[in-house]
Parts: C-alpha cells; sequence; structure tokens
C-alpha cells in the first residue's frame, strides 16, 4: 500500500471533507487513520473522509448498490471517528465537484450523474451555483424519541426520518434556546435507536412562509463526527419534519439556514412515490499531501 496520499479537501457549506482519489479500490483506510486525519488539531481536520473508487471494484455486495443503475463512481463515505454512513448529502456535491475537478468526469451545466453509495444510487445535476441531488425516497422511520441536549431546559419529542441514514428531528423553542445547545456533547435519545442518528435541532423563521418557500434555521450533531456546520441530509430531514408539523397547505419548497450557509430543500412527486432534492454549493479549498506511515 502506498504510505503517500494525495488529498484535497472540499466544503458544502462548511460540512467539510477529505477526499482523495483510489480509481481501482487499492487504498482503503482505516478506522483509526481516518480519525487521525480528521482530527482539528493533529490532522487535516475533516468532518468526513470520501474515497472516490469505480464501483467495479468494490467488494461483491457494496457494488451491487452502484451497479443496477450505471454508477461508475461510488462514493465511499467515512464520518470523522472513522464510521461508515451510508449517504452524505453536502459530501455527494463536494465529491462530483472533485471528480470534475480531478478529471474523471465531465459534467456540463444541467447535466446529470448517477453516484453509488451505501443507500443506492443517487443522481447530481450540476447548476450554475452548485449541484442538486436527488436523495431519493424518504420515510419516517416510525420513532419519536425524547431528545435531551446539554443546556437545552427540557427533553422534548423528536421526529425519526429515513433518508438513506438515520435522522431526529426536534424543534426547539425559539432562536436563544437552539443557540444555548451545547452540541459538543451527544444529544442524548430515549428510547436510543439502534444504529444511532444524526440530530437535527430546528426553529422556524417568522414568518415560517414567505413567497411561497417554507423557511427554517437548524443546528446539528452528526453521528461520527460531532457537531457540524451543516449536514445535507439533515437539512432535508428537518424540512421534511417541519411540513409534517405544519400539515395540510405547508409548501414543498424550503430554506433551510444552517451555521455555515444555506441549502434549499425540495419536494417533488414521482412514480416510485415522493423524492426530496437538496441544492446547494460545493467548493475545493486546497489539496496536499499525507505520509500515511
Ligand atoms: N454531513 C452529511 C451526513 C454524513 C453522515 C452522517 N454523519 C451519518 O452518520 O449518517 C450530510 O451532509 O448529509
Amino acid at each position: 500500500m502506498a504510505t503517500t496520499l494525495h488529498f484535497t479537501k472540499g466544503h458544502g457549506t462548511g460540512n467539510d471533507f477529505v477526499l482523495y482519489s483510489d480509481p481501482d479500490g487499492l487504498v482503503e483506510l482505516s478506522a483509526s487513520q481516518i480519525a487521525d486525519i480528521c482530527d482539528r488539531h493533529f490532522g487535516v481536520g475533516a468532518d468526513g473522509v470520501i474515497r472516490a473508487v469505480r464501483s467495479k471494484h468494490l467488494p461483491e455486495g457494496v457494488e451491487a448498490l452502484a451497479e443496477d443503475d450505471g454508477a461508475e463512481w461510488f462514493m465511499d463515505y467515512y464520518n470523522a471517528d472513522g464510521s461508515q454512513a451510508e449517504m452524505c448529502g453536502n459530501g455527494i456535491r463536494v465529491y462530483v465537484r472533485y471528480l470534475i475537478e480531478s478529471g474523471l468526469v465531465d459534467l456540463a451545466d444541467g447535466d446529470t450523474l448517477a453516484i453509488g453509495t451505501r443507500s443506492g444510487v443517487r443522481d447530481v445535476q450540476r447548476n450554475l451555483t452548485g449541484f442538486q441531488v436527488d436523495l431519493g425516497r424518504w420515510a419516517l422511520d416510525g420513532g419519536e424519541p425524547l431528545v435531551r441536549a446539554k443546556e437545552l431546559p427540557v427533553a422534548r419529542p423528536g421526529l425519526g426520518i429515513d433518508m438513506g441514514n438515520p435522522h431526529v428531528v426536534v424543534a426547539v423553542a425559539d432562536e436563544s434556546e437552539l443557540d444555548a445547545a451545547d452540541l459538543t456533547y451527544i444529544p442524548h435519545l430515549e428510547p436510543t435507536p439502534e444504529h444511532g442518528a444524526n440530530v437535527e435541532f430546528v426553529v422556524p423563521h417568522d414568518p415560517l412562509v414567505k413567497d411561497g418557500v417554507g423557511r427554517i434555521r437548524m443546528r446539528v450533531h452528526e453521528r461520527g463526527s460531532g457537531e457540524t456546520l451543516s449536514c445535507g441530509t439533515g437539512a432535508a430531514a428537518a424540512a421534511l419534519a417541519v411540513r409534517y408539523w405544519a400539515g395540510s397547505g405547508a409548501p414543498n419548497q424550503w430554506r433551510v439556514d444552517v451555521p455555515g450557509g444555506t441549502v434549499g430543500v425540495r419536494m417533488f412527486a414521482t412514480e416510485d412515490g415522493e423524492h426530496v432534492a437538496l441544492s446547494g454549493p460545493a467548493e475545493l479549498v486546497y489539496t496536499g499531501t499525507l505520509d500515511l506511515a
């Protein structure tokens, strides 16, 4: 195995990633190497690591998640603690930007690229301001755990939403409560979801809907990474939860403000049920070389 690793640092609304290219599937990092790379004091610092690997070089089973829909490239995603995650809404936009800038794919404005992920194939479309990803079908996961977070006065009921990866969305009383939550600590969920969850704390803007667009503010504690400046699948889950709580007449177009910027969420009908799309920027900020030894 190579002892040096060329990497690119990128982010989507401040949710940041170390990306590296491994087209033939030869350079798998261990969980502890990933945790070291993501360490913000002793490593590069990131919320996650993304390996760019051709789907045909994945192990059997994982390969099946990409092959059916002909996704040449697979987003092999790891959280900052080295754990695997099924999907990353900000990461997949940054990943496509990386594939383009590295000359691995050619994608014109308006064109769509299929990307394999552990939760199946996702279509990413390039547009003038960034990328839009069809996150596919979503589902209420049936859970409504009580959520406690440090510095929040009371436990509040959350809403479990499956975006391919697990989320629990909780509405807090107001902006000051949202600001007060100490998300350096893992929120306590009761009952505890079997595979953990990303937890989104939301408040509506006033008014909630302006010019037909729903508007919310969100902070997130990500499973395996801690508090991040943004979470794409989390923003989609938050918009879905607030639309659910708002009842009939709530819009299908949402603006979600996160500490690192703003992303857009849109729900739309398809033949196989309702899908949710996420749009936002994707930036590459620097490249470097790591000594793995
Ligand atoms: N930041 C991501 C989600 C990354 C994975 C998540 N921490 C998990 O474990 O499910 C996003 O933008 O969606």
